[in-house]
């Protein structure tokens, strides 16, 4: 039984809070010639979930990240974000929920050069007016949980990449969103670098029950998450679930990207 504010009764009668819940979301991009890039896709992603969305070149994940991340609006479809349909809010009152209410991490960090670490990651707050000292006291504080603290004054190009999306991380988490949307955030970074930011994920997902979303086109990121939804030419495509053992769960998620084919480049599986 669905409620408003997203809450939902399974069959067990436990209280689940959609964080996410999407239905029959299609994309078509307008054009001399139109693209439908999106066809009836169905996300739930509830409460302290870790989902994970992966798909072949050009299937719609950034399409369907877009929409999420109410940049862009769905042609037809349902889309609430913690009971909210974004896309009713005027333009103002967008531009705050998205602040306030998503978190972002990029594959390419996106840091400002011209700042320290803190002040990248004090950026957010910055623009919502929150007090210098209450600012520092936040900052300190994320930083410390994601073990970055020594890296305080220094400016971005004296960091590593791995450092730099912690930065990225930490930045994206300092208002406490309630969805985190991550696209590649693994994409460029070596393989154990790569690791250490998805431990890091899994860890901030355990511990403060972060609801996230992950777009990669890396196995091993996925196997991070709690189930991965495989989506091609626009489409729902199929479903994997972690269960209690990530060594299958990865296995899992090779199995399904040989099936979908893509380029040999494509999905870099080779991390074990
Ligand atoms: N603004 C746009 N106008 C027209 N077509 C677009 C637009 N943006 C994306 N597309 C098309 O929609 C399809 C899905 O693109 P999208 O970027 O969502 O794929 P993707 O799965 O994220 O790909 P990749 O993994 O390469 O980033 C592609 O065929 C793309 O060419």
């Amino acid at each position: 039984m669905r409620g408003i504010l997203g809450l939902l009764i399974n069959k067990q009668g436990e209280i689940k809070l959609e964080l996410l819940f999407a239905r029959n979301l299609n994309k078509i991009y307008p054009g001399k010639v139109t693209y439908k890039a999106l066809t009836n896709i169905d996300l739930t992603i509830q409460k302290g979930e870790f989902v994970g969305i992966m798909g072949p070149s050009g299937s719609g994940k950034t399409t369907l990240l877009n929409m999420v991340s109410t940049i862009d609006k769905p042609t037809s479809g349902e889309l609430r974000i913690a009971g909210q349909d974004p896309y009713e809010l005027p333009r103002e009152k967008l531009a705050y929920f998205r602040r306030r209410e998503l978190g972002f991490v990029f594959q390419s960090f996106n840091l400002l050069d011209t700042l320290t670490v803190s002040e990248n990651i004090m950026l957010p707050l910055t623009l919502d007016g929150t007090n210098i000292a209450q600012m520092k006291l936040r900052a300190a504080s994320i930083m410390e949980n994601l073990g970055i603290s020594e890296l305080t004054d220094k400016r971005t190009y004296e960091i590593s990449g791995g450092q730099a999306q912690r930065t990225a991380i930490a930045r994206a988490l300092i208002h406490n969103p309630k969805l985190l949307l991550a696209d590649e955030p693994t994409g460029n970074l070596d393989s154990k670098s790569a690791r250490d930011v998805m431990e890091l994920m899994s860890k901030l997902n355990r511990e403060d029950n972060t609801t996230m979303m992950l777009v990669t086109h890396d196995a091993m990121a996925a196997s991070y998450c709690h189930r991965v939804i495989f989506i091609k030419d626009g489409q729902f495509y199929s479903e994997v679930n972690c269960g209690d053992n990530r060594a299958a769960f990865y296995q899992k998620i090779i199995n399904v990207l040989a099936l979908l084919g893509g380029t040999e480049n494509e999905f870099p599986t080779v991390r074990v």
